[in-house]
C-alpha cells in the first residue's frame, strides 16, 4: 500500500514538473509585483511599461498559478505596435477564442438544462461573431467572418452615418438633465459611467435593432447590468468557472444546477430580453422586406442558410456586451480627462463654441477628434486585445506556439513608450494633427487592435466618442472636485501611474484599467 501511495506521488510530481515546463525558455517572464490573486489592470500595465523599457518584442506573464501549479496559463505579449500589426493581420494561425468559448458552452448548456426559451433549436458552436477563425473549421470561420463583415459594413455606410450620430444626439437631452440633476447642478462629483452606459447601450441598440431603447427604459437598464456582469464574468478567471469549464460535459450534466456559478442562470435573462426584442423588431419586419437594421440584415443570412438561428442572437449578445462599457467608460475617460487639463477643455471649446457646435463628420474639427484619440492614448481604460488563442502550431517572433496558447498585444504598453509618441506622458492632442491641422492616425496607436479580430465595432465608436463629447461639451465645465486622488497633474511616468486604480481583477469593472476616482463635476455652462 505505501508502496503504491509512494507511487502515485511520485507520478503526480512528474506530472506536475511536466505541465509547469517552460515551453518558452528564449522568451522573457515578468512575473507581477503583487501576488496573483490581487493581480489587476494597474500591475499589468505597469509589466508592460517593463516589457518596454527592456525593448522586449515579446514576453509572458502569468494568467493563473493554482491548484499546487496542475493550473497554470501564461499569456504572451507582443509589445511591438507594427510587428502586432503584421501577426494579426497575416497570420491564419491567431485566431481563437479558445479561453472564452467555455463560458458561452455554460449558459448554453444551462438553458438547454432548464428548457428555457428556443433552447431545442440552440447549439453550442453556433456563437455568433465570436466563433473561431480556424483552417481546421472552414464552415464556423465563414459565418464567424460574415458577421464580422456585416456589422462593419453597416458602420461603415457613409450614406447611414448620420443616421448613427442623430442616435447620440437623441441621448443628449436626458443625458443632460440627468447629469445636471445627480451632480446637483455642477456641485455635488458623479461617476458619469452610469449614465453614459445607459445612453451607449441605446446608441448600439438602437444600430442593431432600430429599436429606441430610450422608450423601453426597463429592458434598457436590465441589459446594462447584464453586459456588465456578463463581460466581468467572460474576461475574469476566477477558479470556481475554471473547476466549472474544466469538468467534461457528460459529468457537468450531474452536477445539481444550484452549483453551478450564479452568473450562469443570471445571463439567462439576456437571452430572453433579447429574444423580446427581436419578437419587437419582427413585429415591423419580415424575411424578404428591405434590411436595413443590422438583426434584419443577419435574419435574412440566416433565412439563406449562410448562419445559423442561434449566430444572430448571440451576435447580438455580444453588441451588448462589448458595444456599451467600452465607449461608456472610454467616454467618462474624456471627460475625467478633459477635467484634468483645462486649458485643454478650453481651447476645445472655444473651437467648438466659433463653429456653433456644428461638427457634423470628424473632419469638421480635427482638434476634437485628436482629443478623442489622445484620450484613447493616455487614458487606455481598454489596455489590452483580448487573449487570440493559437489555432495551429505557428511561429511568432522567432518563437515556436502551440495550439491553444494565448497571444495578446498591449495596446497601453505602446501607447506610453517614448519611442511611438515623444513625451508619452503629456497629453497632447497637438501630436494626432499634421502640418495642415487635420486628423493624423498614428500607425503606433491601436486602441481597437489591427487585423481579423480586432474590433469591428470602431467606426460606431469613434462616431460614438467624437459627437458624446461635442455635446456634452456644450452643456458642461468639467471639473475634478476638490478631494479627487487623481489631482495633482504630473506629467512623468510616477504622475501617470498614479491615476490608476491597483485594485485587483476582482474589483467592479476592473477587467479594464479604472481611473482611483471616475467622479468628476458637471458644471452647467448656462449658469
Ligand atoms: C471606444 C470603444 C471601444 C474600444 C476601445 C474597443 C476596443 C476593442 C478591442 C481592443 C477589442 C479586441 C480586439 C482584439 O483582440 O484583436 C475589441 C473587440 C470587439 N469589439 Fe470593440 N471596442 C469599442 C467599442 C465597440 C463597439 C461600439 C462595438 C459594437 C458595435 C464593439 C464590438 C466588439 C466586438 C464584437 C469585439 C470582438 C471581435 C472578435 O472577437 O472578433 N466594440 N474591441
Amino acid at each position: 500500500m505505501l508502496y503504491e501511495v509512494g507511487a502515485l506521488c511520485a507520478s503526480l510530481a512528474l506530472f506536475r514538473l511536466w505541465l509547469n515546463r517552460d515551453k518558452h525558455p528564449n522568451v522573457p517572464h515578468i512575473l507581477p509585483e503583487v501576488p496573483l490573486k490581487d493581480d489587476g489592470p494597474y500591475w499589468i500595465v505597469k509589466s508592460y511599461l517593463e516589457g518596454h523599457r527592456r525593448n522586449l518584442p515579446l514576453y509572458s506573464y502569468p494568467l493563473l498559478d493554482t491548484f499546487f501549479g496542475f493550473l497554470k496559463l501564461n499569456l504572451h505579449v507582443i509589445n511591438d505596435p507594427i510587428k502586432s500589426k503584421e501577426i494579426f493581420t497575416k497570420s491564419e494561425a491567431v485566431g481563437g477564442h479558445m479561453e472564452m468559448y467555455p463560458w458561452w458552452y455554460l449558459v448554453q448548456e444551462y438553458r438547454q438544462r432548464t428548457k428555457g426559451r428556443k433552447a431545442e433549436t440552440m447549439h453550442r458552436d453556433h456563437i455568433g461573431i465570436v466563433r473561431e477563425h480556424s483552417r481546421s473549421d472552414p464552415q464556423g470561420t465563414k459565418i464567424a467572418k460574415l458577421c464580422r463583415r456585416r456589422l462593419m459594413e453597416l458602420a461603415a455606410k457613409k450614406q447611414f452615418e448620420s443616421k448613427w450620430v442623430a442616435k447620440v444626439d437623441s441621448q443628449i437631452s436626458w443625458l443632460v438633465e440627468s447629469l445636471k440633476k445627480v451632480g446637483e447642478n455642477g456641485t455635488k462629483p458623479i461617476d458619469t459611467f452610469t449614465y453614459t452606459m445607459p445612453a451607449a447601450m441605446t446608441v448600439v441598440l438602437d444600430f442593431a435593432l432600430d429599436i429606441d431603447l430610450s422608450k423601453h427604459t426597463d429592458y434598457r437598464d436590465r441589459i446594462c447590468t447584464y453586459a456588465t456582469k456578463g463581460l466581468e464574468s467572460v474576461i475574469r478567471l476566477d477558479k470556481y468557472k475554471l473547476i466549472f469549464i474544466n469538468i467534461p460535459t457528460w459529468l457537468r450534466a450531474w452536477i445539481p444546477l444550484k452549483y453551478w456559478p450564479s452568473w450562469v442562470p443570471y445571463m439567462q435573462g439576456l437571452y430572453d430580453d433579447i429574444l423580446d426584442l427581436q419578437d419587437m423588431h419582427n413585429k415591423n419586419w419580415s424575411v424578404g422586406d428591405e434590411a436595413t437594421s443590422l438583426l434584419a440584415i443577419l435574419q435574412t443570412d440566416h433565412s439563406q442558410g449562410k448562419m445559423y438561428e442561434w449566430d444572430v442572437v448571440i451576435l447580438i449578445q455580444q453588441l451588448c456586451m462589448t458595444g456599451a462599457d467600452t465607449t461608456a467608460l472610454s467616454l467618462s475617460g474624456v471627460l475625467i480627462t478633459l477635467a484634468r487639463f483645462p486649458e485643454i477643455q478650453e481651447k476645445l471649446f472655444k473651437i467648438l463654441e466659433a463653429q456653433d457646435f456644428r461638427a457634423d463628420e470628424f473632419k469638421d474639427c480635427p482638434y476634437l477628434h485628436a482629443v478623442v484619440y489622445e484620450t484613447y492614448r493616455y487614458c487606455p481604460i481598454i489596455y489590452r486585445t483580448l487573449f487570440h488563442s493559437i489555432t495551429e502550431k505557428t511561429e511568432i517572433l522567432g518563437e515556436t506556439f502551440e495550439k491553444d496558447e494565448l497571444i495578446s498585444f498591449s495596446i497601453a504598453g505602446a501607447n506610453m513608450n517614448e519611442k511611438y509618441f515623444k513625451s508619452p506622458w503629456k497629453f497632447q492632442p497637438e501630436r494626432h494633427l499634421n502640418e495642415n491641422g487635420d486628423f493624423q492616425k498614428s500607425v503606433y496607436q491601436q486602441p481597437f487592435n489591427t487585423g481579423k479580430r480586432s474590433c469591428p465595432g470602431q467606426i460606431l465608436a469613434d462616431i460614438e466618442l467624437f459627437h458624446f463629447t461635442k455635446n456634452l461639451m456644450k452643456h458642461f465645465k468639467f471639473e475634478l472636485h476638490k478631494d479627487s486622488v487623481i489631482k495633482p497633474v504630473v506629467e512623468t511616468e510616477e504622475g501617470w501611474l498614479n491615476i490608476w486604480s491597483r485594485d485587483s481583477a476582482n474589483a467592479p469593472l476592473h477587467h479594464f484599467l479604472q481611473p482611483k476616482d471616475r467622479r468628476i463635476l458637471l458644471v452647467p455652462r448656462e449658469n
